[in-house]
């Protein structure tokens, strides 16, 4: 089986081809920022972004010829884990969607490759994966439900290939995923559910090197009503410009920790509250799984640290066996994803949310 795989990201669009497990070549395009400043909207990319994926087979001397083509997921509306046949609905929630990501227009270039080579395209648990019991749904305000927004890919990817490492199946398992990257997300695995986690995106759980996690509300409201910001500034400090960039002027931990070791006190004191905010939810994740959990999985950038990974275990100790995993392999699990549906191994999912957007 030959798969491409096709994953945008806000700086460069990554793509690979897999022959069956084995990937057999790799590419990343880069899109520096001046070539992408003329877009004023996500939207805009698509057609600069398709020819860039056209343009990049044709030099490798790849033909369009494939079992199937898979994209990352973007913002669609909440739905299960799983993969997902791109159709109609999903490109036009997409190009609709609330928000802005390069992951919006992974699954339209995929479905128009797909088209060329005559295969089906696919994209497979999107960050909007939504698998939360309906107790963990309920805010404070009825108008403000919580939202499960989180590196769905990768924590469900680590925590199969955990499973097949100890001999047991994910769907037996409990488990608690703490991806530790650009963004941080701590999601509770409940037999193969995601029954309860951070939105990673949007300000709730720990903050992460560029993003806020949960703020004082009422501090939040005051600075919202202050007349100092604009919403898309208050957005930023929540998403972007939020955690250790807010801080330390820079979301790089092993500069930090450099720093740290150099005697900088404040960037000492930030990193270890961070870790300490992801300590907690992990706390909180495993209440969620009723204290039996079997595995905390640490991944993502992240984790590659060892002061990082050290401060976490003194937090955890005797919580639950620590695994960790670093870095994350989004390909490889869309990649598996495609195999298992071409494969008959999995089955395709469907997209039936509530509500579409407009
Ligand atoms: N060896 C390392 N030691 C410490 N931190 C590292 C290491 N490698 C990467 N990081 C940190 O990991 C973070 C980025 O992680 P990663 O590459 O998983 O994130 P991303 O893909 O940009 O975002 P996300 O995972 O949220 O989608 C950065 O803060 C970076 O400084
Ligand atoms: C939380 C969703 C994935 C990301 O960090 O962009």
């Amino acid at each position: 089986m030959k798969i491409l795989v096709i994953n945008p990201g806000s700086t460069s669009t990554k793509l690979a081809v897999y022959e069956n497990e084995n990937p057999i070549w790799r590419e990343s395009i880069a899109h520096p920022s001046k070539e992408l400043a003329g877009f004023h909207h996500i939207n805009e990319q698509y057609e600069y972004r398709r020819k860039c994926v056209h343009d990049t087979l044709e030099k490798a001397g790849i033909p369009l010829v494939f079992d199937a083509v898979i994209a990352r997921g973007g913002l669609l509306k909440p739905t299960p884990g799983g993969v997902y046949q791109i159709n109609e609905r999903i490109k036009h929630d997409l190009w609709h969607a609330d928000m802005e990501h390069a992951s919006n227009l992974a699954a339209w270039i995929a479905d128009e490759i797909a088209h060329c080579a005559g295969c089906p395209s696919y994209l497979a648990d999107p960050v909007v994966t939504d698998e939360l019991r309906d107790l963990a749904r309920i805010s404070g305000i009825p108008e403000l439900p919580r939202i499960s927004i989180f590196h769905a890919l990768n924590s469900r990817a680590v925590s199969r290939s955990y499973a097949a490492r100890i001999g047991r199946k994910y769907e037996e398992l409990n488990l608690i995923v703490a991806h530790l990257g650009g963004g941080i997300s701590v999601s509770a695995h409940h037999y193969g559910k995601v029954v309860d986690v951070n939105n990673a995106l949007n300000g709730e759980g720990p903050f992460s090197p560029e993003r806020a996690g949960t703020l004082p509300a009422r501090q939040l409201v005051d600075m919202c009503f202050s007349g100092k910001y604009t919403y898309a500034e208050i957005r930023k400090m929540i998403n972007g410009r939020g955690g250790l960039v807010a801080h330390l002027g820079t979301t790089d931990v092993q500069s930090i920790i450099r720093w740290a070791h150099a005697g900088a006190e404040k960037h000492k004191l930030v990193l270890d509250a961070m870790l300490y905010t992801v300590a907690k939810q992990v706390g909180a994740m495993h209440i969620a799984l009723h204290g039996q959990t079997d595995a905390v999985i640490l991944t993502g950038g992240i984790a590659f640290n060892d002061y990082c990974i050290q401060g976490l275990r003194e937090w955890l100790e005797g919580l639950a066996p620590i695994v960790v995993i670093p870095g994350e392999d989004e390909m490889g699990a869309l990649a598996m994803n495609a195999l298992g549906v071409l494969r008959g191994e999995l089955t395709l999912q469907e997209y039936a949310p509530e509500t579409s957007s407009d």
